[in-house]
């Protein structure tokens, strides 16, 4: 079943509460952050929080990623430390800029994984993009590690270092988007979208997820436990495009057993990159919980 990750819920990892309940709101992904939402001194105390949560606290099916510092910052190898020996399913290299910031977390990870006596290879990373230089990186980064599951773009940083802000449209964004995405494409990896952070801002939320959704993203970052519904809802598949999809499913079979590969419904030409589409609208259908295979022969 193909594994969702329409939603990465971030929880500051100074916040016990939060630490303790950030599962039960329902996003696909929790993000625990010891980088930007940690003041200078709360990275050792969070640091330790976050250790203890991932050894003590069983979240379930829900996956569990950490945003690490950055390894030119006086906190990246002790939280790299900490969090291999966590054991969290990924974890978050923020401001990735280099094919080179990436090996260097690998290897580190492999010397960890090796004293620890950890399968190498078995921690997994994700590498968020926040500058030009690493978007102009993107398709290097994406595939500079096996241990890589997915990019992010971070919008805040990048908009502040490109010396512009966001604007509701995301103008600004588009081309870094763009890029990263069909990075991420390119390597078979996931392409994960940014924070929108006017928790309040209901319809201009709404107005990036279905963007960012036609532009081909996976999913999103979210701050807020009320973001994580509305992502969803856009993502999950309607009834009539699931519908639609078995018609095609159902018409191409049709036409492979009379020998073809090419059929006409409802006057549009179905054939394969339809046909693609149409089955992954529902394995998606079926990993959102809203269809299943034998509904096919309905
Ligand atoms: C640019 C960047 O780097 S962005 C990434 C880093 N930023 C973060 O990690 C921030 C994550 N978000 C948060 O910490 C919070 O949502 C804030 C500080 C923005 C707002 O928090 P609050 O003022 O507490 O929001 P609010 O009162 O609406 O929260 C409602 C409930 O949801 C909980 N909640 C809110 N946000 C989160 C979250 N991110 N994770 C888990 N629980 C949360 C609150 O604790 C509260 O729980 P309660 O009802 O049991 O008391
Ligand atoms: O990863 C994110 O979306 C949040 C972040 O750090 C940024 O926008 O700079
Ligand atoms: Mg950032």
């Amino acid at each position: 079943m193909v594994k969702l990750r329409r939603t990465m819920m971030y929880v500051t990892g100074n916040n016990p509460a939060n630490i303790m309940e950030a599962h039960l709101y329902g996003s696909d992904s929790i993000m625990f952050d010891l980088e930007d939402s940690v003041s200078l001194k709360e990275k050792d105390s969070a640091r330790f929080l976050v250790y203890n949560a991932l050894k003590t606290m069983d979240y379930g099916n829900v996956e569990t990623v950490v945003r690490i510092n950055g390894l030119d910052t006086q906190f990246g190898r002790d939280d790299l430390e900490a969090m291999v020996r966590a054991q969290p399913d990924i974890i978050r290299l923020p401001k990735t800029e280099t094919k080179q910031d990436i090996i260097d977390v690998d290897n580190m990870i492999s010397e960890i994984e090796k004293q620890v006596g950890l399968e190498v290879g078995s921690t997994k990373i994700m590498a968020a993009v926040e500058s030009p230089l690493g978007v102009m990186n993107a398709y290097e980064i994406a595939t500079a590690s096996k241990r890589l599951v997915a990019i992010a773009i971070g919008a805040e940083d990048f908009v502040t270092n490109m010396k512009t802000t966001r604007s509701p449209e995301g103008i600004e964004l588009l081309a870094a988007r763009s890029n990263l995405l069909m990075a991420a494409r390119a390597a078979g990896i996931y392409a994960l979208d940014t924070v929108y952070t006017n928790i309040k801002d209901d319809e201009g939320f709404m107005d990036e997820v279905k963007l960012i959704k036609q532009l081909g993203f996976d999913g999103k970052s979210v701050i807020h436990p009320r973001q994580i519904g509305m992502v969803h809802k856009i993502y999950t598949p309607t009834e009539k495009e699931i519908r639609n999809a078995v018609r095609i499913v159902g018409a191409i079979k049709e036409a492979e057993s009379k020998g073809s590969g090419v059929i006409a419904l409802d006057g549009k030409m179905i054939d394969g990159p339809v046909v693609d589409r149409a089955y992954r609208v529902l394995e998606l259908a079926k990993a959102s919980g809203v269809y299943k295979e034998e509904e096919q022969n309905d």
